[in-house]
């Protein structure tokens, strides 16, 4: 299984360039659909998502393939997850509506060994690639994080065991701020006289600068919307996955991101990464 994890992250590490080339072409153009969650899909999701079917499902050891884009899980293979096998869920293009303002966008990718749709605690690795400035990946597996610099296709380590740092700096909340449960609104309140707003609209792009800098990244419940607006499968888990292992906490408000047993592939889910801290901290504001 080992091997297949190495073949998916190298992958997705080869296709990336593509996927950013793609970019400029499809500025501004939507795919006009919708996607399994309900929103307007751009021509650069479409894009990405073909990329990244294609490269992954093409790899022997992946057994399943399933995106934010479709429907349903493929299954894009002989074997079955879990049984040497892996499947790979992706969020292809996060944050895919900065293209607009040409802002930073992501790729997220779990690898669990079990069938899809999967708790978080049957990833065996997850990842995200940032396109900013440069295309980083950074992947949590075996307990560690490391982040490398993407160049001509190749992930090459930049920095091993990355840790949240200890003193945080930064905090990231979607939504807006009368849809926010009371709880949270107060919650919020607090972090904002401690800590600076970091707030970029893709989470791949949120996250980093919490992994960079320490502090907290929520996409909270809204009242119109009690399980918030990211999806379990393609951005709660993997995120938390990277996050818990780089030393910080996860919760959907009550338990780790990893413990949430999954009903539907395509499930909302609120989003709470950071330092432990302030992840504690917003576990109680919510019980009270
Ligand atoms: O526009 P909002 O409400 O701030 O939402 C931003 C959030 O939505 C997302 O763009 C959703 O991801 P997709 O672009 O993959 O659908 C996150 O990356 C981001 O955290
Ligand atoms: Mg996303
Ligand atoms: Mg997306």
């Amino acid at each position: 299984m080992s091997d297949t994890v190495d073949d998916v992250l190298e992958t997705v590490a080869a296709v990336a360039p593509d996927v950013r080339g793609g970019l400029p072409g499809r500025r501004l153009t939507e795919a006009g659909v919708e996607n399994p969650s309900g929103e307007s899909v751009t021509a650069a999701d479409v894009h990405a998502d073909e990329l990244f079917f294609e490269a992954l499902g093409a790899i022997d050891g992946v057994a399943e393939f399933a995106s934010e884009e479709r429907e349903a899980v493929v299954d894009t293979g002989d074997g079955a997850p879990g049984e040497g096998d892996v499947a790979v869920a992706i969020d292809p293009l996060d944050g895919s509506s900065n293209l607009a303002s040409n802002n930073a966008m992501g790729t997220i990718v779990g690898i669990a060994d079990e069938s899809l749709p999967a708790a978080g605690e049957s990833l065996v690795a997850a990842a995200y690639v940032l396109y900013g400035p440069i295309t980083t990946m950074t992947v949590a597996r075996e307990g560690t994080v490391t982040t490398s610099v993407i160049d001509g296709g190749e992930a090459r380590a930049v920095e091993e065991d990355v840790s949240l740092p200890d003193d945080p700096v930064v905090y990231g909340f979607g939504g807006r701020v009368p849809e926010w449960p009371d709880a949270f609104r107060e919650y919020a309140r607090e972090v904002e006289s401690e800590l600076k707003l970091r707030y970029g609209g893709a989470m791949v792009g949120d996250v980093n600068q919490v992994l960079s800098y320490g502090g907290i990244f929520a996409y909270p419940a809204l009242e119109s919307a009690p399980n918030g607006k990211l999806r379990l499968q393609f951005e709660g888990a993997p995120i938390a996955k990277i996050i818990e292992a780089a030393g910080g906490a996860s919760s959907d408000g009550e338990q780790s991101l990893l413990s949430v047993e999954p009903t539907d592939l395509h499930q909302r889910v609120p989003v709470h990464v950071g330092n432990e801290a302030y992840v504690e901290r917003l576990e109680a504001a919510l019980a009270d």
